[in-house]
């Protein structure tokens, strides 16, 4: 009997987001702290029997996200690595893939790498592969550079291109409000502005240090010295790319928010709160600005990509 299993994987936001110079294969090395944030992608995995796979795509219920401009095909990630995984185990029976999006589409929250995550879980489990946690992380690594923190989730370290992680100690939990616009940012884009702006010498490089602040606040739970330390080298040329993000920013700092950034390439901003309430009252606020498309709260740490129920 054919059975579907589903797995779900985590949004991210990156609270230090160091970026070195371009290396010769076009990656940056990168200094990275990530925070995995209770926003879900779903994968939904039914193996078939023909080697076909295929592909559907929702949108969790309420959702602001506009899935629309998900590829269907074998670009999108959720594909990508459910053929890597049978190429690699040798699997021939093919899957029927659907993905509930819970996470903003290019925004700067690894929506796509999720997916990647979460399938690579739902066809291992529903192939009956057997392929162990390091495994799979391996095959992460080579669907892209944030692949391996979805699976992972909670708080980490990212090095290397962002893919090599080392857990990172975290106290309690932290309240955020996340303002998503509807247009996106292409991450190679907003790295080639960063280039070019390096280039011209309107930024400088980062040396590649973990942010001493960032790690402190992080293990004494403190969201108001977590706020103040928030490092991102791609917020100025996400900000180049899209000028209207400086007015979110401004508008979370109105309503007082512990600190605001860009997440990782944009154009997605997050703001940070004291508490659940306060995370509220900053959404509204930021709602009332009128400076973005959808605001939405999520709190963090988050597990990584889960196993759920099978039926
Ligand atoms: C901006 C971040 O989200 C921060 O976590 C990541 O660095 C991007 O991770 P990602 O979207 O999984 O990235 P990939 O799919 O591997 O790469 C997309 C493109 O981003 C750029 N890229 C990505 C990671 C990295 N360390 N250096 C880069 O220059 C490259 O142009 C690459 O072609
Ligand atoms: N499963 C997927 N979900 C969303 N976008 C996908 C997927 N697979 C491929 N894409 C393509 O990748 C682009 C970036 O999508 P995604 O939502 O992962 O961006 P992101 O959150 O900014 O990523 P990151 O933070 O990892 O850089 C989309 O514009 C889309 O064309």
């Amino acid at each position: 009997m054919t059975r579907t299993v589903r797995a779900k994987a985590p949004a991210k936001v990156n609270l230090q987001l160091t970026v070195g110079p371009r290396r010769a294969d076009g990656y940056h090395p990168l200094v990275t702290v990530f925070q995995a944030l209770d926003l879900w992608e779903v994968v939904e995995a039914t193996p078939r029997t023909d080697g076909r796979i295929t592909l559907a795509v929702d949108v969790a219920a309420g959702s602001p996200i506009d899935a629309s401009r998900v590829p269907l095909d074998e670009t999108n990630l959720a594909w990508k690595a459910a053929d890597l995984l049978a190429r690699t185990f040798g699997i021939a029976d093919g899957v029927d893939l659907r993905i509930v999006k819970g996470v903003p589409v290019a925004g700067g929250m690894a929506g796509g790498s999720a997916d990647a995550a979460a399938a690579l879980v739902a066809c291992a489990e529903a192939w009956d592969t057997g392929a162990t946690r390091g495994e799979l992380t391996a095959l992460a690594a080579r669907l892209g550079a944030d692949v391996p923190f979805s699976l992972h989730g909670h708080t980490a370290v990212g090095m290397g291109r962002g893919d090599e992680l080392t857990p990172a100690m975290s106290h309690g939990e932290f309240h955020w409000v996340l303002a998503t616009q509807r247009a996106g940012l292409s991450t190679p884009d907003v790295f080639a502005e960063y280039d070019r702006r390096i280039e011209s010498g309107e930024q400088a490089v980062s040396d590649l240090d973990i942010d001493g602040p960032i790690m402190r606040a992080l293990m004494a739970g403190d969201a108001v010295a977590l706020g103040e330390s928030l490092l991102n080298d791609l917020e100025g040329p996400a900000l180049a790319l899209m000028p209207r993000l400086e007015e979110v920013l401004d508008a979370a700092e109105a309503a007082e928010a512990c600190g605001a950034i860009v997440s990782g390439s944009g154009p997605t901003v997050a703001a940070l709160a004291r508490s659940r309430q306060h995370a509220l009252a900053i959404a509204a606020h930021l709602k009332a600005s009128k400076t973005c498309d959808a605001v939405v709260t999520a709190s963090g740490p988050a597990t990584g990509t889960l196993l759920l129920d099978s039926q």
